[in-house]
């Protein structure tokens, strides 16, 4: 079995919002607990990646690791936070996901993990024609051009995926509904979720 490790990226300030995110509720289990249970099965270690200020509200709601941004990048965006978990590990890949999106579940990644091929540096779902960049496995091999992103304070998901070679893992390789993908960023599309969950 490949030795993947699970970054769950909860680093975000969840302005748009307004509170943070991660412990939003989706039919009674927080939305960073999705993430979890979806990761879980296919990785040896697993990182929340987060700010200081959340560290103690994740501790008391799991016992998975807490661990926040390299200092020097905090407030980065994404890339930050998988900068982070390249840090902590020499696993040869991260898989990684975001702490809003609730439908996300266990099959999505077990399919996406079988996709994993080292000929690339980023395997990523671009379902339905939208690429999600934090639904995907990035080999450890990226961690330079990170930094050098970083540094530069190209923050940009994009930026990474311009300059490797990635997998784009499409609804003709394997088939997905296409609400696994759908992600919260707003209080209103959370009011939408929380309707259509009671129908
Ligand atoms: N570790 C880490 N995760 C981040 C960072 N910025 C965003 N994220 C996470 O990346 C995912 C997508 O980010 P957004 O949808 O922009 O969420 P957000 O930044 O919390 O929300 P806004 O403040 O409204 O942009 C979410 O799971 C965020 O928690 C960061 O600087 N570090
Ligand atoms: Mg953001």
């Amino acid at each position: 079995m490949k030795r993947i490790v699970g970054a769950i990226l909860a680093g975000g300030q969840s302005r748009r919002f307004g509170s943070p995110k991660a412990f939003a509720k989706q039919n009674g289990v927080y939305f960073f607990q999705r993430a979890v249970e979806a990761l879980r099965p296919f990785v040896q270690e697993l990182y929340i990646v987060s700010h200081p200020a959340l560290v103690s509200r994740f501790q008391q709601e799991t016992s998975e690791k807490v661990i926040v941004d390299e200092q020097v990048y905090r407030g980065q965006g994404p890339l930050a936070g998988i900068y982070t978990v390249m840090k902590q590990t020499e696993a040869e890949w991260i898989f990684v996901l975001p702490c809003d999106m609730p439908y996300m579940r266990a099959s999505t990644i077990g399919n996406m993990v079988s996709y994993i091929d080292a000929s690339f540096d980023i395997v990523v779902s671009a379902h339905f024609g939208r690429v999600q960049p934090l639904v995907g496995a990035y080999h450890h091999r990226v961690i330079g051009d990170i930094e050098r992103l970083l540094k530069a304070g190209n923050n940009r998901m994009f930026w990474l995926l311009e300059k490797s070679r990635v997998r784009y893992v499409k609804e003709e390789d394997f088939f997905e509904d296409e609400r696994v993908f759908r992600n919260i960023n707003r209080a209103a599309e959370y009011d939408d979720i929380v309707t259509e969950d009671m129908l």
